[in-house]
């Protein structure tokens, strides 16, 4: 049992060569942290090297100094029970919807007919009951997203990367996205019941959006303009279950946004003015 945080980054720093041969550092000294059951939201400029930062603790990149730490371990390959979900819908355009959501279980060694029973309760908590034996490309962007999400969480993961997941929605679609995601990592039920919140998966969610992020986490975390490093850290103190719609609205997250608005535009303005300068 783990007692410190799920992930962590300490002083870790990613330089990339170019194609031209010079060196970019993508990110810089970045230390940061992820609780059990918490949900962090990272924001920041274009460019400024958010994604990288996940990549430091999925293995798909090692540090070029410092260390990433999942459950204490330095991460050498990609560490068990992490899920991801990214701007791509990554589904099987050749599977039915049922099936890209068995995939995940068939490929970790369950039995067809297990791996088939469980996606289905899956794709049932998603909405798309009716859809099991439909391809994705009968599907809408947000039913898709929606198999992406069953996909995801069937293998239920401790450990959920979201790169912006919902980026390529449609404004309403995407608030129902958000919805359905955090019902579904509170493990709320019908009778209102809701995991104990150590026992969620741990989240960092990537998004440019920064609604969204207040919206969804516990804490948001704004980077710096490339490279990227931790400028300032807000603990998102409104109350769950929340509706992102009706939480939107209230004083208390309308403060928070400014707040965070007045870091996170300084460093808008930092990328742009460099784009501006390059461009
Ligand atoms: N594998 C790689 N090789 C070389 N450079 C890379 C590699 N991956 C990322 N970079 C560079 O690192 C910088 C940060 O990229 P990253 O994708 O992490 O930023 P981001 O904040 O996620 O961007 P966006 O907001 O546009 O999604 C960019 O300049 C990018 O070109």
């Amino acid at each position: 049992m783990t007692t410190g945080p799920v992930i962590e980054l300490r002083a870790a720093t990613k330089r990339f060569r170019g194609a031209t041969g010079g060196v970019h550092t993508a990110v810089r000294e970045l230390t940061m942290s992820v609780q059990p059951g918490e949900f962090v939201a990272v924001v920041g400029p274009t460019g400024c090297g958010k994604s990288t930062t996940l990549s430091l603790v999925s293995g798909l990149e090692p540090p070029s100094s410092g260390v990433a730490l999942v459950r204490g371990e330095p991460v050498l390959g990609i560490p068990d029970g992490i899920g991801y979900m990214f701007q791509n819908d990554a589904v099987q355009p050749w599977r039915s919807v049922l099936d890209n959501v068995a995939a995940g279980p068939r490929y970790r060694g369950m039995t067809k007919a297990k791996a088939r029973e469980k996606a289905r309760a899956w794709v049932d908590k998603v909405g798309l009951g009716t859809f099991a034996g439909y391809y994705p490309h009968q599907l809408s962007g947000g039913m898709r997203k929606r198999v992406a999400l069953a996909a995801t969480l069937v293998n239920e993961p401790s450990i959920l990367l979201m790169d912006e997941p919902f980026s390529a929605l449609d404004v309403q679609t995407r608030a129902l996205m958000q919805d359905e995601l955090l019902r579904l990592w509170s493990g709320s039920n019908a009778d209102g019941s809701t995991l104990d919140p150590a026992s969620r998966s741990s989240v960092i969610f990537v998004t440019h959006d920064l609604d969204e992020a207040i919206a969804l986490a516990d804490k948001v975390i704004v980077m710096t303009a490339s490279p990227a490093t931790i400028k300032a850290s807000f603990e998102v103190d409104l109350p769950r279950p929340r509706l992102v719609e009706e939480i939107r609205m209230t004083p208390e997250f309308q403060l928070m946004y400014r707040q965070i608005w007045e870091s996170l535009r300084e460093e808008v303005d930092k990328a742009r003015e460099r784009s501006v300068v390059a461009g």
